[in-house]
């Protein structure tokens, strides 16, 4: 059963995606890719693996300069979910 995490457990998960801040009650991950197609490359691998998840990021796209927040909406908070899906789009940036 998905839980809201404590701040303790949040610092914690935190330490193991280092690229990503926590504002509040989301993770927030800015990252910049070489072209605008190299970006919705990355989008739209994102969207793959959100859906097998369920559970999906808030997504800026400026360009080349991509956002994501991940927080679990029906909980109001971070869950591991989130943390679990910042470490697949982690693995996706790092593979390109
Ligand atoms: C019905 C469906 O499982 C829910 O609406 C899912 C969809 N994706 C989600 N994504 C996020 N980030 N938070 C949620 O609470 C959430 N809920």
């Amino acid at each position: 059963m998905t839980q809201l995490l404590n701040d303790s457990a949040v610092e914690q998960a935190l330490g193991t995606v280092p690229e990503w801040q926590r504002e509040d009650a989301v993770i927030v991950r800015t990252t910049e890719l070489p072209s605008f197609p190299a970006a919705i490359e990355v989008v739209d691998r994102v969207a793959e693996l959100a859906e097998e998840a369920d559970h999906h990021p808030d997504i800026d796209i400026r360009w080349r300069t991509l956002t994501f927040r991940l927080s679990t909406h029906y909980l109001g908070g971070l869950t591991e979910r989130d943390f679990a899906l910042a470490r697949q789009i982690d693995e996706v940036l790092a593979a390109r």
